[in-house]
């Protein structure tokens, strides 16, 4: 129960400046508090999401770094249809795979509501490659919701191909988009994670 949650909150004093028209629990609790510590994310004025999707579970790993060093909500991309050991066989040309990366038109769909991931500030966007590029997938969400008022930050896993192609792929295909910067992460450690966070 979130309600509940926040009413344990309260503040630091340098917080109680910051913006929170847009939450009516936290702004209760802005003028009683002076000398509390923070106890949780959601008095941040920040919001971070990490979204990803991930076939094998490489990329979750990373996701899930990402969360617990920024304190981020985190988010899986779900396909309808999962991608089983025989999708994803990328020696086969018939694989589902290769033939959605060879197709402009392909959107899998996504079987999860993902609107709440329109909500906030910072959102770490994480994907393999896929030859060379993101998974449809990752079209599918970013056509599905409107990110156009996050800052975005990509991530990646991949057998060695680097993040730069999907890259300026996302920015070319939407370029409403603030996509600020992204980095392959394949075995980061936690400082390497960190400093990716933290710049
Ligand atoms: C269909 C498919 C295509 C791939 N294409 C590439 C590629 O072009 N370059 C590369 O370095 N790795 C490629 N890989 C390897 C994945 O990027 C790598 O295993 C990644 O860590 C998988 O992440 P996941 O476990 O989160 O799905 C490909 C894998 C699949 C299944």
């Amino acid at each position: 129960d979130n309600s509940q949650k926040q009413e344990t909150i309260v503040k630091q004093p340098e917080a109680t400046s910051m913006t929170v028209e847009s939450d009516e629990n936290v702004s209760e609790t802005n003028d009683t508090a002076e000398d509390t510590k923070i106890v949780n994310n959601e008095t941040d004025s920040v919001k971070i999401a990490v979204v990803y999707f991930s076939g094998t579970g490489n990329t979750k790993t990373i996701a899930e770094m990402i969360a617990e060093e920024t304190g981020a909500d985190i988010f899986e991309i779900i396909p309808t249809q999962a991608y089983t050991e025989e999708d994803l066989n990328y020696n086969d040309d018939n694989c589902r795979t290769n033939k959605e990366q060879n197709d402009d038109t392909a959107r899998p769909e996504i079987s999860n509501d993902l609107s709440a991931t329109t909500e906030y500030d910072i959102v770490y966007l994480g994907h393999p490659i896929w030859w060379g590029t993101v998974p449809r997938i990752i079209q599918t969400y970013l056509e599905t919701y409107d990110l156009s008022n996050a800052t975005i930050y990509t991530f990646c896993t991949s057998g060695g191909s680097s993040i730069d192609r999907s890259l300026s792929d996302l920015r070319a295909w939407y370029p409403t988009l603030n996509i600020v910067d992204g980095k392959r992460l394949n075995d980061a450690s936690k400082s390497e994670i960190a400093g990716f966070c933290y710049r």
